[in-house]
C-alpha cells in the first residue's frame, strides 16, 4: 500500500467493547478520553461506520476477532499472558495467581482480559497473603483496560507491503503494542508479513504517519512521535526500500494536535484537507539517504513545498475550508480534518463538522457522513479509527 487515497480494499477496525465501560470521571483523563462515552451508542455508531465501509466494498477486519483467533496458537497464548501480567505492580503472590488463572483461560476469555483489563476484585483468589491486594481498592486495575484500542490507526500502520507496529508514547496505550504484535505474528492471515520499524524503538504512532505518495512519508513529530522515532522510522524505511523521502513535520505538543492526522489528511492523490492555522505554519525537515547509506537531513522549509518536491508534483493542493477561526478551531477539535479516504475524492467524515464537510463538497469531494457523538469522546475521527491494510494503487 503506497497511498492514503487509492481505493480501499481491507481495513482493520476495533468495535469498542467492555474496555469503554471501565472509564469513570476519576480515570478518563489518564485513559485519554475527554468524557465518559455511552457505550451502547458508541457501538451503534461504530457499526454504522463499518457499514459505510462495507457498502463501499471494503473488507472490514475486527481486532477482537483476529486477536481471539491468534490466541489459539499456544505461543500467542503464552505471549498474551506475559503481556497482561505486570509482576512489578502485582507482587509475587498475585503474579503467580494471575498467571496461572490466565493460562487456563480459553482464547476468547483471554482476549477479553487483554482488551478490557481486570480489577483487583476480579482477580482469582490466591493462597498466601498479598499486601498489594489489601492496599489497593477493589476497583483499581490489576490489568489496565485499553479503551483506545478503538483508534487502530495509531497502534499499527502499513507502509508498502510491510506493517509497522507502533511504539506508543502514552502509558495508557503502551500495552496495545503487545496485542498487535500477537495478531500480526500469529494470525494465519498475516503469515509471512514483513515488519517495518521495531515495536520497541523510539515512539512513533500511526496517526503521525501519512503516505503522501509512493516512496514519500510525512511523519508528525509532537506529543506522540519523537524526533528519534521519526529518524528511526526513516532509517528503517530506507533500509527496506519502501521510502526515498521522509518529511519530519513538527506539530504543536497539545491534545488538540496530538497527531499529524488531526490537522491534515489526504483526500486525493495531490490534495489534502488542512486546518487553516496549520496551512502556512507547518514546516518539514526532509530526510533521505545518500549513496553511501548515510542519512541526509535538509530544511526546514514550508511543508507544502517540501511535500510537492518529494512527491514530484507541481503543487500539493489544500482544500480551502475557508472557515472563520472559531468554527475552524471547533471543527478541528471534533476531527473535521481527520477524514478517511475510501477512494480518490471520496472520504468518510463526522456529520457534526457541518461547515468543513460543506466546503469539501463545494470542492467536489464526496463526503460520507457518520455519527460520532460518542466515538469522538476519545478525540479521534474516521482516520484515527481505521488501519488500512490494502488499497489499490492510484493511477498517478
Ligand atoms: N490518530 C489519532 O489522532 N488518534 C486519536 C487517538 C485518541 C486517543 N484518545 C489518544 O489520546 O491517543
Amino acid at each position: 500500500m503506497d497511498s492514503e487515497v487509492g481505493p480501499l480494499r481491507t481495513v482493520l477496525l476495533h468495535r469498542p467493547g467492555n474496555e469503554l465501560k471501565r472509564l469513570t470521571p476519576r480515570n478518563n483523563d489518564q485513559l485519554l478520553f475527554d468524557s465518559i462515552p455511552w457505550v451502547d451508542r458508541a457501538q451503534q455508531e461504530h457499526d454504522a461506520f463499518a457499514g459505510v465501509l462495507r457498502e463501499r466494498g471494503v473488507e472490514v477486519l475486527l481486532l477482537a476477532d483476529l486477536l481471539g483467533s491468534a490466541l489459539d496458537d499456544p505461543r500467542a497464548h503464552a505471549a498474551g499472558v506475559h503481556a497482561a501480567v505486570d509482576g512489578k505492580r502485582l507482587g509475587t503472590e498475585l503474579t503467580d495467581a494471575l498467571r496461572s488463572h490466565l493460562s487456563g483461560l480459553g482464547s476468547l476469555a483471554l482476549a477479553e482480559v487483554l482488551m478490557s483489563g481486570m480489577t483487583f476484585e476480579e482477580l482469582p483468589a490466591s493462597e498466601g497473603a498479598s499486601l498489594v491486594r489489601k492496599m489497593n481498592h477493589p476497583h483499581d486495575f490489576a490489568v489496565d483496560p485499553l479503551p483506545n484500542l478503538l483508534f487502530t490507526r495509531d497502534s499499527s500502520a502499513w507502509i508498502g507491503d510491510r506493517v509497522a507496529i507502533s511504539s506508543l508514547a502514552m502509558p495508557a496505550r503502551r500495552r496495545e503494542t503487545a496485542l498487535l504484535d500477537i495478531v500480526y505474528a500469529y494470525h494465519p492471515l498475516f503469515h509471512g508479513t514483513a515488519r517495518a520499524y521495531g515495536a520497541h524503538s523510539a515512539p512513533v504512532e500511526g496517526g503521525d504517519v501519512l503516505l503522501l505518495g509512493p516512496g514519500v512519508l510525512a511523519v508528525g513529530v509532537g506529543e506522540r512521535t519523537t524526533a528519534a522515532g521519526a529518524e528511526a522510522l526513516a532509517r528503517s524505511a530506507f533500509a527496506d526500500g519502501i521510502a526515498h523521502t521522509v518529511l519530519a513535520v513538527p506539530i504543536a505538543q497539545t491534545r488538540a494536535t496530538m497527531h499529524l492526522d488531526t490537522v491534515c489528511t489526504m483526500i486525493g492523490p495531490d490534495a489534502v484537507v488542512m486546518y487553516p492555522l496549520a496551512r502556512d505554519s507547518l514546516v518539514a525537515y526532509a530526510l533521505s539517504q545518500r549513496d553511501d547509506g548515510a542519512l541526509q537531513v535538509a530544511g526546514p522549509e514550508p511543508f507544502l513545498s517540501a511535500a510537492a518536491t518529494a512527491m514530484g508534483i507541481e503543487r500539493l493542493n489544500v482544500i480551502d475550508t475557508g472557515l472563520d477561526p472559531v468554527t475552524a478551531e471547533r471543527e478541528q477539535w471534533d476531527d473535521g480534518n481527520n477524514t478517511l479516504a475510501v477512494a480518490p475524492g471520496v472520504v468518510i467524515g463526522y456529520e457534526r463538522n457541518v461547515e468543513t464537510n460543506a466546503r469539501l463538497e463545494e470542492a467536489g469531494i464526496e463526503v460520507l457522513r457518520i455519527a460520532g457523538s460518542e466515538l469522538g469522546s476519545g478525540r479521534g475521527g474516521p482516520r484515527c479509527m481505521s488501519c488500512p491494510i490494502t488499497r489499490e494503487p492510484v493511477p498517478y
